[in-house]
């Protein structure tokens, strides 16, 4: 079975890690570069994005996280697809990979977290029968959006007014929301099957 790193520095990685045993996997923590070796893929939870970037950096994980999502499945949720995105505004990018352009709290103090029913028709490609069609509950929690993408993005859900919530590129994968916090394991299953015939970069 596949072997499943999880930032661990900082925000929601518990969650994945139980989604992923749940699954069959072998959850990883990684703190050090040198617990990148022999990961078949790697998770990048939610949190805040500008401590993910000063503690990646303070554990020289930086250029380590950037070689691997390279010829490696990644996936970052919330913060960790800010964390994954090539262009988040003025800031330069943390680890970059993923050919978007991303906006930060994008949905204001007001409405600081809300759920949601989203469809994602890719999810059908792991779906049970009884599964085939039904909206996901996508949880948002300070989340970013998805403002631009770039060549080779696919858009995997939008909100109802359009806005860009999940992507994927090739091997990468991009979720607004947090899917670690819900029952539904469709995009946790849609990750390792990615991981299990990952398109090549
Ligand atoms: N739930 C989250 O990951 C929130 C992301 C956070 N608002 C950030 O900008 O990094």
């Amino acid at each position: 079975m596949a072997t499943i790193g999880v930032l661990a520095l900082q925000g929601g990685f518990r969650e994945h890690e139980e989604m992923l045993t749940r699954l069959g996997a072998t959850p990883r923590k990684v703190r050090r570069a040198e617990e990148l070796e022999g990961l078949d893929a790697l998770i990048i939870p939610g949190g805040e994005s500008t401590t993910i970037r000063r503690l990646a950096s303070a554990h020289g994980l930086i250029e380590p996280i950037r070689a691997f999502a390279q010829h490696h499945p990644v996936w970052g949720t919330c913060a960790g697809l800010i964390a994954l995105a090539n262009d988040i505004g003025e800031e330069p990018p943390i680890f970059g990979g993923l050919n978007v352009r991303v906006q930060r709290n994008a949905f204001g103090r007001q409405v600081d977290s809300f759920e949601t029913e989203l469809a994602v028709p890719a999810l059908d490609a792991v779906a049970e029968e009884e599964e085939r069609g039904r909206p996901f509950p996508a949880v948002f929690i300070r989340a970013p959006v998805i403002e631009q993408v770039g060549e080779g993005v696919d858009v995997l859900a939008t909100l109802d007014d359009g806005r860009i919530v999940a992507v994927q590129q090739g091997h990468l994968l991009g979720t607004a929301f947090h899917p670690e916090l819900t029952d539904d394991t469709r995009f946790h299953r849609y990750f390792l099957q990615l991981v299990q015939s990952p398109t090549p970069a």
